[in-house]
């Protein structure tokens, strides 16, 4: 048998071997065991951080109200803090605190030299400014990229302190070697803290992108055309089998609390995920995907400051 003979025999073979697998088990993108590895390699930068410069790296977590989710979100932000050794500064206000009174907590966590990182947890109140709030936020600490000198770097292709889903999302494509250079990614949800941001860093990396909206006309025809899929609008269920190309790349950044058939409260992104995993690529799983991401960058960008200001 010729060589060329042989190879075609065993291109065949693997096709007929990888095509089923691929079919029945995409693969998913496993966010919450890449969380752990970064965090791992993070705690032993911060040791090494702290015996070099005398200090830890501080995060301040800033939450209004006793909105539940986000008190669990700020909660696992705190606790993940303690376990790569990041110092926490959080404060959390009562619901009806005035707008004058967090303003003066920034200016001293911006002062505070043991601050690299201050965050305020969204949503707040009604009644608050949360746009100039964020404003007031010093840009060097900005760990949630979400001050307009940060969010205007990013638009520039500018390093600097970006949002941490968005990133979080990134690094996940990155760590499974996704190819993004002219694929068609199609971006559903606008908004500042995912939306917009996750489109400008796919359009960096070579993207096409297409951002769709609440507004946008035959959803479905530019779902159906993408090669890697973002939904992150908040609605379970958004994106069904039929909305999806065949072998796409899916990235559920959509986190719902819905009741399921038994009444049990259950955690859903914006993808009917049994659906969607059956002819997809890659898909990110609802919980254990994006989420672990999310407070793994924000550890990393407060790590990020800490040194920019130790250099
Ligand atoms: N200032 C900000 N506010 C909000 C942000 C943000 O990035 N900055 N994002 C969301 C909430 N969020 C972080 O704040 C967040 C949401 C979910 C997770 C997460 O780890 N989810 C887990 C499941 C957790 C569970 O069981 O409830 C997962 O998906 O596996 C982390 C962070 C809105 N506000
Ligand atoms: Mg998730």
């Amino acid at each position: 048998m010729s060589d060329t003979t042989a190879r075609k025999i065993i291109k065949v073979l693997m096709i007929s071997l990888t095509l089923p697998m691929k079919s029945v088990y995409p693969q998913l993108l496993d966010g919450k065991a890449l969380a752990q590895r970064i965090q791992d390699q993070l705690k032993a930068e911060v040791e090494r951080l702290k015996s070099t410069y005398g200090r830890p790296p501080g995060l301040a977590v800033l939450m209004v109200g006793d909105h539940p989710a986000s008190a669990a979100y700020v909660r696992n932000k705190e606790r993940a803090c303690t376990k790569v050794g990041i110092a926490s500064f959080g404060q959390h206000f009562p619901a009806d605190v005035s707008q004058s009174e967090i303003e003066q907590t920034i200016d001293r966590l911006n002062q505070d030299p043991n601050v690299d990182g201050i965050l305020l947890q969204l949503p707040v109140p009604a009644h608050l400014n949360a746009v100039y709030l964020l404003h007031k936020i010093d840009p060097d600490k900005d760990v949630d990229g979400l001050h307009p000198l940060n969010l205007g770097r990013l638009l520039r292709g500018e390093r600097g302190l970006q949002s941490c889903t968005p990133a979080g999302v990134m690094r996940l494509l990155r760590e499974y070697r996704i190819d993004l250079k002219g694929k068609n990614a199609v971006v559903v949800g606008r908004s500042i803290l995912v939306g917009k941001p996750i489109a400008l860093m796919l359009l960096e990396a070579d993207a096409t992108v297409t951002i769709a909206h609440s507004r946008t006309k035959n959803l479905a025809e530019l779902t159906r055309q993408a090669d890697i899929l973002i939904a992150a609008v908040g609605r379970p269920n958004l994106i069904t089998a039929d909305q999806v190309k065949p072998n796409a790349i899916v990235i559920d950044v959509g986190i719902n609390r819905v009741i399921d058939a038994q009444g049990k409260s259950r955690l859903v992104g914006d993808v009917d995920f049994d659906a969607v995993r059956e002819m997809s690529q890659f898909i990110t799983p609802v919980p254990g995907g994006v989420g672990p991401m999310t407070v793994t960058m924000l550890l990393q960008n407060t790590v990020f400051s800490y040194t920019r200001t130790h250099s």
